[in-house]
């Protein structure tokens, strides 16, 4: 077995509470996602975890749950890497636009499909596979050879540019992601096999009430 792997999801944004297609915009956390990411801080802190090194997006509400993360582990100083390959899905013209306003336009089916789908983009927008695009090289290139080293390192993001690493970590097919949501503030613990592949999955919290 190699080192471990924390991926947090941001705390609700102003813009989920207001229910509008963020994408790469950049709200700050409500104050129930300050608490989600103090809650999800907590739970990892009571595993005793210590991180060598976190990696956020560049967008606030991911850098602010990474820094309320990294305080309640009492790693308030550990150097932290922001990197645009970790940012939300680009939701292209859906940005800004109310999510039940664009199922009335839409459609459920439609808006479902570029919210979920592996492969089919936004109006001018990234597919999840597009996301993955970018996500993956950066995993591979910048965050995997720390954990194969034994590294803990800890991964605070979003709800799509994380689907993308779940989907190669947890080996799920098209269909299957296209149900995965991921809750806001809740950690994924994953530990790596010296190969990458998965050795365990520990989530801290409740994922059933995801949207
Ligand atoms: O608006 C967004 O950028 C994302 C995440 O909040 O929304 P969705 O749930 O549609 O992927």
């Amino acid at each position: 077995m190699s080192g471990t792997l924390v991926l947090v999801r941001h705390g609700q944004s102003d813009w989920n509470l207001k229910n509008l297609f963020t994408g790469w915009k950049d709200p700050d956390l409500t104050e129930l996602g300050v608490q989600e990411a103090t809650a999800g801080g907590e739970a990892l802190a009571a595993t005793g975890i210590k991180f060598d090194i976190a990696f956020t997006s560049e967008l606030k509400r991911a850098q602010n749950t990474c820094r309320i993360v990294l305080e309640k582990v009492g790693q308030p100083n550990l150097e932290t890497i922001r990197d645009l390959a970790l940012n939300e899905r680009d939701y292209g013209d859906l940005s800004g636009l109310n999510k039940d306003d664009a199922r009335a336009k839409w459609g459920e089916e439609q808006v479902h499909i570029w919210r979920r789908s592996y492969d089919i983009p936004p109006p001018g927008g990234e597919s999840l596979r597009d996301t993955g695009a970018r996500v993956w090289p950066y995993y591979l290139t910048e965050i995997l050879p720390r954990v194969l080293k034994g590294q803990t390192v800890l991964v605070a993001a979003h709800g799509n540019s994380l689907r993308s690493l779940v989907m190669v970590l947890d080996r799920l097919s098209k269909e299957e992601i296209l149900k995965l949501n991921l809750a806001t503030g809740v950690p994924m613990v994953y530990k790596l096999n010296a190969d990458s592949t998965v050795a365990s999955k520990e989530v801290l919290g409740d994922m059933s009430g995801a949207h």
